[in-house]
């Protein structure tokens, strides 16, 4: 049985009168990466730092390793480790004494070398933090949250700002992470991100959860595309009859545009009429929707209220 690492059940967060988060409920089971996308002010830091501690619920539950982490704080943090969209460094320590410094006040054990040359930066130790760049210093602060193993690791938009060579290698860290069983909890803006690295993924818009599942659960919410130029001599009414929607527009400019849900079934039958009629398709592509596309139904309102997969 999967044990669930972080669970969360409809959760409500309030500023003042404003409702940020309006019922979330999701679960992380252990060494499981869970990615929280979402439009801009959705919810996602909110939700974060309930789980943080940093936050009390207006109502709703969270629990991380079974714990409440305002009610069992200590032993919430020295399990968590915790990585903000800003942290404030002391600008004139070196990146070792940071760490160090960050090690006296952790309750984990840990060694700062072995913090700092997993992130890259064995050989910046003894540069002062005013001087690392963006992209090493969003290197530090994961550094500092995965000092000492912790078993549960809340990182928000852990990438942002790096160049895509650091994002690739923030990615392999936190892979390397997973596959020793860390339970990870990450929001971010950049969807490859969440492609690439997340079990289970939800989108956010305006405080809810408007869908949520594995990545094949959420690309399914939005139709599949296939797409060919209309076939020299060929007319309009002598196209196959498929499930999904031709595009009359795209049709009249010499274009087959069909959004369908049922992509195989359709692909096997343009393919068979193409074949029984010796045409060739050009421009022949067939594809599932995006994440890109998901988000930005969601954003628009299309999918909201429509959650598959939650476990
Ligand atoms: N301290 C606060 N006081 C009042 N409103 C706040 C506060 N913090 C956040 N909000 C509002 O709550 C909503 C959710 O904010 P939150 O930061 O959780 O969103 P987010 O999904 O993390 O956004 P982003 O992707 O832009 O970081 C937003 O409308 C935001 O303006």
């Amino acid at each position: 049985m999967t044990e669930t690492v972080i669970d969360v059940r409809d959760l409500v967060c309030r500023y003042g009168d404003f409702e940020a988060v309006r019922g979330v409920s999701l679960d992380v089971a252990r060494g499981e990466l869970f990615a929280l996308l979402g439009t801009n002010g959705a919810g996602k830091t909110t939700t974060l730092e309930t789980l943080e501690g940093h936050r009390k619920p207006a109502s709703g539950t969270v629990r991380v390793l079974g714990a409440d982490p305002i009610g069992e704080r200590v032993a919430v943090r020295a399990r968590t480790g915790i990585m903000l969209q800003h942290s404030g460094f002391a600008p004139d320590l070196t990146v070792i004494e940071t760490i160090r410094l960050w090690g006296d006040l952790s309750t984990r054990d840990g060694s700062a070398e072995h913090a700092l040359e997993r992130l890259d930066l064995g050989h910046r130790r003894d540069v002062r933090v005013k001087q690392l760049s963006g992209g090493e210093r969003r290197r530090l602060d994961l550094a500092m949250a995965t000092y000492g193993d912790p078993p549960v690791l809340f990182l928000d938009e852990p990438t942002t700002g790096l160049d895509p060579e650091s994002r690739k290698r923030t990615w392999d860290v936190v892979r390397d992470l997973l596959s020793g069983g860390t339970t990870v909890l990450l929001t971010t803006h950049y969807l490859e991100e969440a492609e690439s690295l997340a079990h289970r993924l939800a989108i956010m818009h305006e405080g809810r959860i408007a869908v949520s599942g594995s990545l094949t659960d959420v690309l399914a919410r939005r139709p599949a595309s296939i797409r060919f130029d209309l076939p020299h001599g060929v007319a309009a009414g002598d196209l196959p009859v498929l499930s999904g929607d031709v595009d009359g527009a795209a049709l009249t400019a010499g274009q087959v545009r069909v959004d369908t849900r049922e992509l195989q079934h359709d692909l096997g039958a343009v393919l068979d009429w193409a074949r029984n009629r010796s045409l060739r398709l050009s421009g022949l592509r067939a594809a599932h929707a995006s994440l890109d596309e998901v988000f930005h139904a969601v954003r628009d309102g299309a999918t909201v209220n429509e959650e598959v997969g939650v476990r």
